[in-house]
């Protein structure tokens, strides 16, 4: 078993709605959030690799064209779209088109999630 992963980068406002009162996330503001996809199989011995980095790419494109430059809490799902969500909604949008390992998403250089499905 081993395991590839791919970053991307998305720039995306939002707002925490859920926060308490004064709570500066309550406030409308924007992030340059980075994404990796994890997935994870067996080397295919011939071709010496998982899968194609471009393959991974091609399969996360539309779910980065979905977010980049929108307001998240107007996209179905993201209501509340702190990492955790945001990294749980990606996965329901790739687990039928990759086999995912994990997922990280990260909203400054120093906080962000990890979400492995559920175990
Ligand atoms: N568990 C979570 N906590 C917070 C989330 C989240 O998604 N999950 N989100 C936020 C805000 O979106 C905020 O913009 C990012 O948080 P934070 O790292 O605290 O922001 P700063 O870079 O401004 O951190 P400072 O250390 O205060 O400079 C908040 N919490
Ligand atoms: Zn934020």
């Amino acid at each position: 078993m081993i395991e590839i992963f791919r970053e991307f980068t998305f720039e995306a406002a939002h707002r925490l709605p859920n926060v308490p009162d004064g709570h500066k996330c309550a406030r409308l503001h924007g992030h340059s959030y980075r994404l990796e996809v994890h997935v994870r199989g067996e080397v295919d011995e011939s071709m010496g690799w998982l899968m194609d980095f471009a393959d991974v790419k091609a399969a996360v494109k539309p779910v980065i064209d979905r977010l980049d430059h929108y307001y998240l809490n107007e996209i179905s799902g993201l209501e509340n779209p702190t990492s955790e969500v945001l990294a749980k909604w990606v996965w329901g949008r790739l687990t039928d088109v990759l086999p995912l390992s994990k997922i990280v998403v990260r909203e400054t250089c120093t906080s962000g999630c990890v979400y492995r499905g559920e175990q």
